[in-house]
């Protein structure tokens, strides 16, 4: 009999690889999408509720609640850095959709969160797909949460990589960086996966066609909105196919077996012209000081990728849909 399916809450901005990675989790058995909660990052929060519900009425799936989240940083920053030059100023692709019938819950992202840690404890497993904010307040709420809460794997950091904004900085870090040490530092089960990984996992234009070509609901969907996520990746990256954060996080947190892991203390640094750097201590050696990454719990830290089982299986059940 198969094993019960995992309970996932997707703490999200979408976002055109967003889209792709709820499509993905709303296509995967092993799982069960018990609700989404929003942030800013790739979009402004407003936005980001919006196109969360979108999403939901394309799949057909407006069971699930969307629970929208902080519209500032931790530290009640407004000076926002939105990837909208990354996703069309509507986050997704430029396609002037329509706005959805939906409204979100009630509930706030961060309440949302808390009571389904508790409803479930060590049962539902967050996949943060952008800023961590939501998360950090969460865990600052309500101290038992990074314990109930039964994994938190995020889309975020490069480790000894450059990062994405800047050659010290990851986006989703760089939105948040206290946040992101509060969530390193909780003593929650966290896996990073960062762009040191997706950075290996593209998906090229000749995927695209066969997308296109594909019947799939959400692959002909997809494929609308994806021109504005490679022209992008053309100009910034000079090259012809996209990576594939989200969707990666999404599938790491469905099947761990696509990454190998190491295990340390993540530390991010807050301020200055480094501000967003995430460093892990490999703990090979005993340091004569304690250091601000004494005495912090591990947490795990994607470091390789099959690449081209995670493209598959995107690939699969985006024309399986
Ligand atoms: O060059 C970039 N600048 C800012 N954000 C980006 C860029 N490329 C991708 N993303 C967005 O940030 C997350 C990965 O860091 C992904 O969610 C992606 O959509």
């Amino acid at each position: 009999m198969a094993a019960k399916p995992k309970k996932l809450i997707i703490d999200t901005d979408p976002g055109i690889d967003d889209a792709m990675a709820i499509f993905v989790a709303l296509r995967s058995p092993e799982v069960e999408v018990i609700g989404l909660t929003t942030v800013y990052g790739n979009v402004y929060t407003t936005l980001a509720t919006r196109n969360a519900l979108h999403l939901l009425e394309i799949a057909g799936r407006t069971d699930i609640p969307v629970a929208e989240g902080s519209h500032v940083t931790i530290t009640n920053g407004t000076k926002l850095r939105i990837a909208d030059f990354v996703h069309g100023a509507d986050g997704l692709g430029n396609q002037n959709f329509p706005p959805p019938n939906g409204k979100p819950i009630e509930q706030s992202a961060v309440d949302f969160l808390i009571e389904q840690a508790n409803l479930y404890p060590g049962e539902v497993t967050v996949v943060a797909l952008g800023p961590l904010t939501n998360v950090a307040l969460a865990i600052e709420r309500d101290p038992s949460f990074a314990k109930k809460i039964g994994q938190i794997v995020l889309l975020g950091g490069a480790f000894s990589v450059n990062g994405n904004v800047n050659p010290a900085a990851e986006a989703n870090i760089f939105g948040d960086p206290d946040a992101a040490d509060v969530v390193f530092t909780s003593g929650a089960d966290v896996l990073a996966v960062g762009i040191n990984v997706t950075h290996q996992v593209i998906m090229t234009d000749a995927d695209r066609e066969k997308l296109a070509r594909s019947g799939g609901k959400f692959a002909q969907y997809l494929c609308r909105i994806l021109d504005v996520y490679f022209a992008y990746h053309r100009e910034a990256y000079f090259m012809n196919g996209v990576y594939l954060h989200d969707p990666t996080a999404i599938l790491a947190a469905i099947n761990p077996s696509l990454v190998t892991i190491t295990e340390g203390v993540v530390r991010v640094q807050t301020t200055g012209i480094t501000g967003g750097l995430t460093i892990l201590y490999n703990r090979q050696k005993r340091f004569a000081e304690v250091t601000e990454w004494s005495d912090k719990p591990v947490v795990k830290v994607a470091v390789t990728v099959d690449a081209h089982a995670v493209v598959k299986l995107m690939m699969e059940r985006l024309m399986d849909s």
